[in-house]
């Protein structure tokens, strides 16, 4: 069961309560509330259904309640405004949301009266409404409340409520959509992510996406265009796909693709950039004109001033404002990357504004430095967007994206090598894609060979039969497709961490990883006789080989041990070699990345294991106990 509460707060007059206000007003005030909820719910159910969720499989009810002042909202001092029974059969179109007035709150749901059957409905202009602290204006043609004296239509106003101001009318509202949204997703993995999560996911998405985000690609297509009548990207597309072996049709379509995808994206992201700094910008001119004026005067002009610049009416002018005022809270919440690198939810999440909330919003501040590395690192040109609006352009994280620690919420990312110098004072760490020969052990042979080159079999995958190849022609091999093949992923998203529990580093998912898709191959130096260091012994029916991570390797060095693990290590066979690959068991998006190290490890380390989970194996353990007894 969700509840939606929102509470009202009226600005510089005495705090609503009950009490406070006769029985009457609160009446009135409650029947607005109910009317305009009423109008909003389907638009924001329509967004429920279409993230997924399933009525059949779990009803929900939807009660809205106003709560007076900022106390903790305890049931007594609730008033019922409306309610909404999301079950079999549920249409966003055809919703009934039941106002309830006064304290009729176990009025029977059956006898509730439809308010509204818009579907378009925008909550943002409900947010705006309820927090704009204006006496609420009466329509005589408004639908009828439930105690037949006609509702009130409340005049829509475009001040937004800003992220950071505290009004309780909203943020109530949000705290309870947020608890939905967490239920969802503890309590029922298959329902989809919430409108909030699925913008987040969306940055993570282009983040780790192969998008560059260059503006000399739309300027150069422009002066190609000028000064020979077509785009750079026509004339350009043989050496674009010269590393490719067909260049074909196909191959030349799908760079210019590539190409205009990228372009149209990086003016999106310019749009977005100069839109979010236009309010900044207005803010700042309603706050000179306030010097002369009341401050709703100076807004007006303002606004008069802007529809002037942009020929728009006012109307066509509030709306986009509207919008705006969301880009522009989410750049100062989450920082331009998080603008920039938005997927193409961007513009729904700021128009229904159903997931803008204090807390929300506490967590894109949270990812912000998060967003930053992964930028920075894969993206180094994304910057140079902000020269539009004057905003320095220098990467703040410079170098591979696992030379950075990510380190707790809000906090910016400390260098690599800095989190070990208590025990290593020059550490340092070099990132290889994929394994390496130590000469002095090996020579030029490959231990990890199970079937040589010119084997015809060494092509053929021992696991699915299939023929694996680098080129996408001839491979049909789809066991780890993001790590070998042509679908290789740009770069797996993930990021080191600080743990917060004494582990010093770990590793963390950005995005979900599905059971069985691949977190990386166990990559590092091919080596052999070392003793006393963390390694991974590779066995093949020719020869026992170590891949050592002390000094370079790749992310799988900075997993840790889980005694109920959400990864485990699988030997596979890439074109002939043995792979020892980090394989998914179900990792969510946040979550840090862990296997079990085995018994043996844990025996030979003078460490407590921390991974905290109740069946933890190795913690105030007694190393004899775990020994398993002779005959075992
Ligand atoms: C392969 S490294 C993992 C990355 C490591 N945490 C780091 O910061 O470099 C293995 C070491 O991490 C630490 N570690 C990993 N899992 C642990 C756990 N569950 N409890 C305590 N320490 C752990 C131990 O020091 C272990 O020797």
């Amino acid at each position: 069961m969700a509840t939606v509460s929102p509470s009202a707060k009226s600005s510089g007059e005495a705090p609503l309560t009950p009490k406070g206000r006769s029985a009457r007003q609160m009446e009135d005030i409650t029947q607005q509330l109910a009317l305009q909820v009423s109008e909003q719910l389907p638009g924001i159910l329509h967004e429920l259904l279409q993230g997924g969720f399933d009525p059949d499989s779990q009803p929900l009810q939807l009660e809205c309640s106003l709560t007076a002042g900022n106390g903790p909202r305890v049931s007594d001092n609730r008033l019922p405004v409306a309610a909404v029974h999301i079950g079999r059969d549920f249409s966003p179109f055809s919703a009934r949301s039941t106002p309830l007035v006064g304290n009729k709150f176990s009025q029977d749901l059956a006898s509730s009266q439809p308010l509204v059957e818009n579907a378009q409905a925008s909550f943002q202009a409900w947010n705006s409404r309820t927090s704009s602290h204006r006496p609420l204006p009466v329509s005589a043609d408004a639908p009828p409340g439930n105690d037949g004296r006609p509702a009130k239509r409340v005049r829509k106003d475009i001040g937004q409520r800003r992220l950071g101001s505290n009004t309780d009318s909203t943020s109530v509202v949000r705290e309870e959509e947020s608890a939905i949204r967490k239920k969802r997703i503890s309590d029922n993995p298959a329902l989809q992510p919430s409108t909030f999560d699925k913008f987040i996911g969306g940055i993570w998405d282009s983040l780790y996406s192969g998008v560059r985000m260059d503006i000399t690609e739309v300027i150069e297509q422009w002066q190609a265009i000028e000064s020979s009548g077509q785009p750079k990207l026509l004339t350009d597309a043989e050496q674009g796909i010269a590393i490719r072996s067909d260049t074909g049709t196909f191959g030349r379509i799908s760079i210019l693709t590539r190409k205009i995808s990228q372009a149209s994206k990086t003016c999106r992201s310019l749009e977005v950039i100069i839109q979010a700094h236009w309010i900044q910008c207005f803010d700042e001119r309603v706050n000179e004109l306030s010097a002369e004026q009341t401050f709703d005067k100076a807004k007006r002009i303002a606004i008069a001033e802007a529809c002037v610049d942009f020929d728009w009416s006012e109307k066509e002018l509030r709306n986009k404002m509207a919008i705006w005022r969301g880009y522009h809270d989410i750049k100062t919440t989450g920082g331009w990357v998080a603008l920039v690198f938005a997927g193409t939810g961007l513009y729904r999440f700021c128009k229904y504004r159903v997931s803008f909330s204090d807390e929300t919003f506490g967590i894109l501040r949270a990812l912000r430095h998060r967003f930053e590395v992964a930028a920075d690192t894969l993206h180094p040109r994304w910057r140079i967007l902000l020269s539009i609006v004057g905003e320095p352009t220098e990467p703040k994280y410079k170098g591979h994206p696992h030379d950075w620690v990510v380190n707790g919420p809000g906090n910016e990312a400390i260098p690599l090598p800095q989190t070990y110098q208590q025990w290593d004072k020059n550490f340092s760490y070099i990132h290889l894609d994929s394994s390496i020969i130590d000469d002095e052990a090996w020579g030029p042979y490959d231990p990890r060979i199970v079937t040589p080159e010119d084997d015809p079999t060494a092509s053929k995958c021992q696991s699915c039969g299939q023929t694996q190849s680098d080129s996408p022609p001839q491979n049909s091999c789809m066991c780890y497709t993001n790590l070998y093949g042509s679908m290789r992923a740009h770069m797996v998203p993930l990021q080191l961490f600080r743990t917060p529990n004494g582990k010093n580093n770990g590793l963390k998912a950005c995005c979900p990883f599905e059971t069985g898709l691949a977190v990386g191959e166990f990559v590092g130096q091919i080596t052999s006789g070392l003793e006393g260091m963390d390694v991974m012994v590779g066995e093949t029916h020719r020869a026992t080989y170590q891949i050592w991570q002390g000094k370079q390797g790749n992310h799988t060095r900075f997993v840790n041990h889980s005694c109920q693990p959400n990864s485990h290590f699988e030997r596979f066979i890439w074109l002939g070699k043995q792979r020892i690959v980090l394989v998914s068991e179900g990792i969510e998006a946040d979550e840090e990345v862990t296997v079990d190290y085995g018994q043996t490890y844990w025996q030979n380390l003078d460490k407590e294991c921390k991974c905290g989970h109740p069946g933890c194996r190795y913690q105030n353990r007694n190393r004899d106990l775990i020994t398993p007894p002779e005959d075992e």
